[in-house]
């Protein structure tokens, strides 16, 4: 990109780095009663067809109330255009969300998209009463404004659009669809539960300033969102161990709005709302619950490895190792064929009272043709090494340069491989010679020579015939899955929404909820995410749905939570992800006394946070809402990035150059998405980059300025640029150079680090010049073993304890206070969640607006999820400081010394 030619300047003036050196930098902390509660949420993109249709008010054009809305949607077809003849019952009843959302668009102009939906309950499926009714506000404003004159019209993609906000609409929503988040445990938060106060989950909530002040009658024009801070204010005083969550910004830049723009131009799709309450809260038990800190530990040691796909090889080698080579004895004036026909595999009268769980290969008999065969097996014979065996791994008979040793060689292998038994069955079925001889022959094995162990033949060989490689079939794979970059990846779905039996809520979002819940097949856990497609098409975020699926199919990452199964049914999509124990890392820091972490334990979450940063940027993804809140914790304690939906990815996106020597290669991941700019306003408010604010574009750099400050919060407890309202936070972001508190032990290579990732002109940000390697070489980073991050012993260890906090049910509780009825409702709807039945990609229509979400299970299972137990657990967490970390440093065996 023009312009990037930043000096990394990290060099001589780093000489003292990692010299704690304390600074006494003033700092200009958040107005007081506004520390701990967290910017605001903007929740909408200019959508393109408003872009198209924008000059009329009233005029938006069926096609105009697209199924995407995002900036980033340019394939989405236009659905609304389809035509109803023809149509299933089901696509016809999304159909009729869309017309009535246009309907209500017509009639009300630019109102949110919700409010667009009035009346949508009754012309939908009464399969969706679990949505909140939704009534079109009464002062329903004008037509949207021009776009802003800032905005480049050359953008990649269409600049954000200023829709109206309603204020009376966020709080008829906020009233309905969830209460704030208390969290008020006894011990740990008494003030909390003030009218109004607690920490809230403030997922998607456009609240944009103008509007707000507007709206709220309460607060002047200049604090145009106070009110979220009044309640915030109010819910957080010092004895507040917690804050208000950070809200996710999906919006119009409300910063053009700050700078003049009529507050009729903002946009306020998405709510804030506090967890569902849920009746059956508490009382997980997991068996792997740690009981110890030691046990604690090591499990968590062990488990940290296994959350991996590539432990699968040490399951195997484990296996491996159980079970010796087996070196059958063959007389050598036997065809090997003729043994192999021989053996019990063919024969189910010798057939073994065990069956070995992961066959071998068979390899060697290859060379057993070599010395016994004549030249006219040798094509037959090369192609079935070709196919069947190993050449390389010769039987002792050609190790020894001999023919007179003629064994088979039969050694366990990788469980991903075609089962041995079936190699031996084929190359059974292969020869042609006679099954009298080869019963004949002798199948004991005597392999003194060789001085390994055996088996009695019986008991190697399964009692059926094993099938053909024949009878295996390719895992099936709808027509719709083929197409995707990820269908190696996945087969065609093998559960559904009966599948899963609800545990308890995790997490609720704006268009869904996060449930733990138990496979009853196989008794493991799961985080099922379920989002309801009525919410989707009103919020107009299909598009990101879509997103976050591929990005969670593409990934195969260790800090990227993994996705297990996806499915749709009538009315939900379904996203069975990895459990996470841990939570979000934002209420580990929460839980902190300090509400921070030391700076050796915020390089740690750094260099994780880097690293997922990395992969996803090599993929061609751009983050966009790198926050405390989107990092969750493994039962580990290492961390997984989710929540995707924000993100997008570059389109034409490269790959990555590697450059640098053979001594310090460095990948380029900044080329991957080179050239590539945005304009949706997304984010978070505090988390935000200038250049989002400025609305001229964004690039992979924003996620390099979230970096920093999240490193930043990590150290002091709060974020840099926290304003008393959302104005102040913006002008701060572009304004304020980052300072840093006088009470904070940090180094000064760390402040450098944090200054350069914070700096605001991208081009010069830490990052611009080859993305993450840039970041990477920082002399933070100096010590860190990147390729061994996962053995790094993690600073906070999330345990299941009566001792811990229950998040989920504090809100639960909080919601029964506001609304019994609603409760039992909300009951109703989940029940339905998990009756539900799920729909093969192949019965989606062309013309479903969800024909891209594929129905897919993960083909090789991690079976590190968790198990569900009945021992241990209520379902509260508590996050232990690592005694390995701290007592034995051990930690620093990873660091480069
Ligand atoms: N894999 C998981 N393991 C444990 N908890 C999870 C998991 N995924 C999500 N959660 C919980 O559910 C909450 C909501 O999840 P998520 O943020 O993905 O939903 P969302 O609808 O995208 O929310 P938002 O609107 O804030 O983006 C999370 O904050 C977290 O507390």
């Amino acid at each position: 990109m023009a312009g990037h030619h930043h000096e990394h300047g990290h060099g001589n003036e780093h000489e003292h780095e990692h010299e704690q050196e304390r600074e006494h930098d003033y700092l200009q902390r958040p107005p007081s009663g506004s520390e701990r509660t967290r910017s605001i949420s903007f929740s909408k993109l200019l959508s393109r067809s408003w872009k198209r249709n924008g000059s009329s008010s009233n005029g938006v054009s069926v096609s105009s109330v697209n199924l995407n809305s995002d900036a980033e949607n340019s394939k989405e077809p236009d659905h609304n255009n389809s035509g109803s003849e023809g149509q299933s019952s089901r696509f016809s009843k999304l159909k009729s969300m869309f017309q009535s959302g246009n309907s209500s668009k017509n009639t009300s102009a630019h109102n949110s998209s919700q409010s667009s939906l009035e009346g949508d309950s009754t012309s939908s499926s009464s399969k969706l009463r679990y949505v909140k009714p939704m009534t079109a506000p009464a002062n329903a404003p004008p037509e949207s404004p021009p776009l802003s004159p800032t905005i480049p019209e050359n953008d990649v993609l269409q600049t954000p659009k200023m829709v109206h906000i309603d204020q009376h609409e966020h709080e008829r929503e906020h009233s309905q669809c969830g209460s704030p988040i208390m969290l008020s445990p006894p011990s740990l938060s008494p003030t909390i539960a003030k009218a109004g106060a607690g920490r809230r989950r403030s997922p998607s909530t456009p609240i944009m300033p103008s509007q707000n002040s507007k709206n709220n009658g309460s607060g002047s024009a200049a604090r145009p969102n106070n009110h979220r801070h009044h309640s915030s204010s109010q819910g957080f005083s010092s004895n507040n161990p917690f804050r208000e969550r950070t809200g996710t910004v999906r919006s119009s830049n409300p910063y053009f709005a700050y700078q003049g723009l009529p507050t009729h131009a903002l946009s306020s799709h998405d709510l804030d709302e506090g967890l569902q309450s849920y009746p059956n809260a508490g009382g997980i038990h997991f068996l792997s619950t740690p009981t110890s800190k030691t046990n604690s530990l090591t499990n968590n040691r062990n488990l940290s490895n296994l959350s991996l796909n590539e432990i699968k090889e040490n399951e195997e080698v484990q296996q491996f190792n159980s079970e010796d080579f087996f070196f059958h004895d063959i007389p050598k004036d036997v065809p090997l064929r003729d043994t192999l026909n021989d053996s019990p595999i063919r024969d189910s009268s010798k057939s073994p009272t065990t069956t070995q769980p992961f066959p071998s290969i068979v390899v060697g008999y290859g060379n057993q043709y070599d010395d016994d065969s004549d030249n006219d097996h040798d094509n037959e014979k090369e192609e079935r090494t070709k196919t069947k065996g190993k050449p390389r791994n010769l039987s002792p008979a050609k190790q020894n340069g001999k023919s007179t040793h003629p064994r088979i060689k039969i050694p366990l292998r990788r469980a991903a491989s075609e089962p041995n038994g079936l190699q031996l069955a084929s190359a059974a079925s292969a020869s042609s010679s006679s099954s009298t001889q080869k019963k004949s022959q002798p199948t004991d094995i005597n392999d003194k020579n060789l001085g390994q162990s055996v088996l009695p033949s019986n008991s190697f060989f399964p009692q059926e015939p094993p099938p053909k490689i024949s009878d295996f079939q390719e895992p099936r794979r709808s027509r719709r899955l083929r197409t995707k970059s990820f269908s190696n990846k996945f087969q065609d779905i093998m559960v559904g929404p009966q599948s899963f039996e609800k545990i308890r809520l995790l997490g609720q979002g704006d268009v869904g909820k996060v449930f733990l819940v138990r496979e009853k097949k196989t008794n493991r856990v799961y985080a099922l995410k379920v989002l309801s497609k009525e919410e989707m098409i009103k919020r107009n975020k299909i598009k990101r749905v879509l997103t976050e699926q591929e990005i969670l199919a593409t990934s195969n990452h260790p800090f990227i939570v993994t996705l297990y199964h996806s499915f749709q049914s009538e009315d939900y999509l379904y996203l069975c992800m990895e459990y996470c124990m841990g939570g979000e890392f934002f209420r580990a820091l929460q839980t902190r006394e300090t509400k921070c972490i030391c700076e050796d334990d915020a390089r740690f979450y750094a260099s994780e946070v880097t690293a997922a940063l990395e992969y996803l940027h090599l993929l061609g993804f751009i983050y966009r809402d790198l926050k405390p809140e989107n990092i969750l914790l493994h039962q580990s304690g290492h961390i997984m990035l989710s929540d995707f939906d924000l993100s997008i990815q570059a389109k034409d996106s490269k790959i990555p150059v590697v450059k640098g020597s053979a001594q310090s290669t460095l990948v380029d991941t900044k080329i991957c998405s080179d050239g590539f700019r945005t304009n949706s306003f997304v984010g978070t408010e505090e988390y935000i980059a200038p250049e989002v604010i400025r609305g001229n574009g964004h690039t992979a750099a924003v996620d390099w300025w979230t970096l920093g400050i999240l490193i930043y919060e990590m150290l002091f407890g709060f974020t840099p640029f926290k304003g008393d309202n959302t104005n102040e936070t913006f002008t701060n972001i572009l304004k304020n150079e980052v300072s840093f508190p006088n009470n904070n032990e940090i180094s000064r290579t760390c402040k450098d680090l944090i200054k350069k990732l914070l700096t605001k002109n991208e081009s010069k940000r830490l990052g611009c010049k080859m993305g993450a390697a840039d970041v990477k070489k920082h002399p933070f980073f100096k010590k860190v073993q990147w390729s061994l991050l996962r053995n790094q012993e993690p600073p906070l260890i999330p345990v299941l304890s009566e001792d811990g906090c229950d998040f989920a049910k504090l809100s639960s509780n909080k919601k029964r206070q506001t609304s019994e009825d609603g409760h039992k409702h909300l009951d109703e709807q989940e029940k339905n969640m998990f009756e539900e039945v799920v729909e093969y990609d192949d019965e989606v229509s062309e013309d479903d607006p969800f024909h891209d979400f594929n129905s897919m299970s993960l083909m090789e299972q991690d079976n590190n999820s968790m198990i569900y137990g009945n021992t241990n657990s209520y379902g509260k967490i508590a996050y232990t400081p690592n005694s390995n970390r701290s007592r034995s440093n051990s930690h620093r065996t990873f660091f480069k010394r």
